[in-house]
């Protein structure tokens, strides 16, 4: 039976706890900052309730097999205080995070070859820390490799799908291209759909152009038509689609903007592109 520890069990975390253990075939364990007696996800199948063994302090932590880093992206230290007891030597650490910096951000901390960067397309809001909404079924990327094809078989018999991919570069910056255009939700606070605006729509479309360029400067694979597509997929979404910055600016909890959109306007310079649209959005939501 594979161990497998969940860190930071939030609205991604949280979800994948109650599908994993769901299963009665993973040793699961949350690392959590405070207890959680049932856990429980609405999804579209109806509620999904757990009650999870949890530790809230490194050194109760067991050593797993797999580490699932689901914190948010700003405190790659606060995640890496767990990974002393939860690795042994053959342990991987899976980091389902927003961006496309999962290795710089954790390189530090666990060696190159037991890392796997997961790109996660599943749309969650944490209602109260023992509940948490899940609005979509949700799609897990991961490079198609030893630990890529071992981790997607952590979730069968689960509703949430895996992909494996040989270009997972160009995998991470599509989803950033969502992201980056999510920012105008969360300078506005209003949902996704937002861009129904046209006007609205002409500044997400130039973010999502911004971050085509620097993407292909970089090695992705980005097409043209991806623009349209992520203006069509908010425009699409149901008023209630809150994405993750935009919660977290609700809430005042810190915000992922370097990861989401700082990235863009760091990598644009590094490349001598010119990403001005996101660098107004850094500027505008860090100065709130
Ligand atoms: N929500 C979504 O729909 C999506 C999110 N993502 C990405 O997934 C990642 C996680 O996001 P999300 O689940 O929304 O974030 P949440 O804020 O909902 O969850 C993060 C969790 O991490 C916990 N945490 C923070 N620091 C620690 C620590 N040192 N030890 C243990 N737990 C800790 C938080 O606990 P506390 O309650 O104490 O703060 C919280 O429970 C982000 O990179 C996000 O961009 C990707 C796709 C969709
Ligand atoms: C695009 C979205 C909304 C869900 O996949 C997301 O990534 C987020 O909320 O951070």
């Amino acid at each position: 039976m594979p161990r497998v520890a969940i860190i930071g069990p939030g609205a991604i975390g949280g979800v994948l706890a109650t599908h994993l253990m769901q299963t009665g075939r993973h040793d699961v364990v949350l690392c959590a900052r405070r207890p959680i007696e049932v856990l429980t996800a609405e999804t579209a199948d109806g509620p999904l309730s757990v009650r999870p063994r949890v530790v809230i302090r490194p050194d109760a932590a067991p050593t797993v097999d797999w580490v699932l880093v689901t914190t948010k992206s700003y405190d790659a230290a606060g995640a890496a205080a767990w990974f002393g007891p939860l690795c042994g030597p053959a342990t991987v650490v899976a980091v389902l995070q927003n961006g496309v910096e999962h290795r710089e951000r954790f390189r530090a901390f666990v060696p190159a070859d037991r890392l796997l960067p997961v790109v996660v397309d599943l749309s969650a809001e944490r209602i109260e820390p023992s509940l948490i909404r899940q609005r979509s079924r949700g799609l897990l990327t991961v490079a198609d490799d030893r630990h890529g094809r071992d981790f997607t078989g952590l979730f069968a018999d689960t509703t949430i799908a895996t992909c494996l991919t040989d270009d997972f570069k160009s995998a991470a910056w599509r989803k950033l291209c969502v992201n980056a255009a999510g920012v105008v939700s969360a300078l506005l606070l209003r949902p996704a759909c937002v861009v129904r605006d046209e006007q609205v729509a002409q500044l997400a479309r130039a973010i999502v152009r911004e971050t085509i360029a620097v993407g292909r400067a970089e090695g992705a694979i980005l097409p043209d038509s991806l623009v349209d597509d992520v203006i069509a997929r908010e425009q699409a979404a149901p008023p209630n689609a809150i994405n993750s910055l935009h919660a977290d600016r609700a809430a005042g909890r810190p915000m992922e903007v370097d990861a989401r959109n700082g990235v863009i306007v760091r990598l644009g310079r590094k490349h001598g592109i010119a990403t001005p649209c996101n660098a107004m959005a850094v500027t505008l939501l860090t100065a709130m």
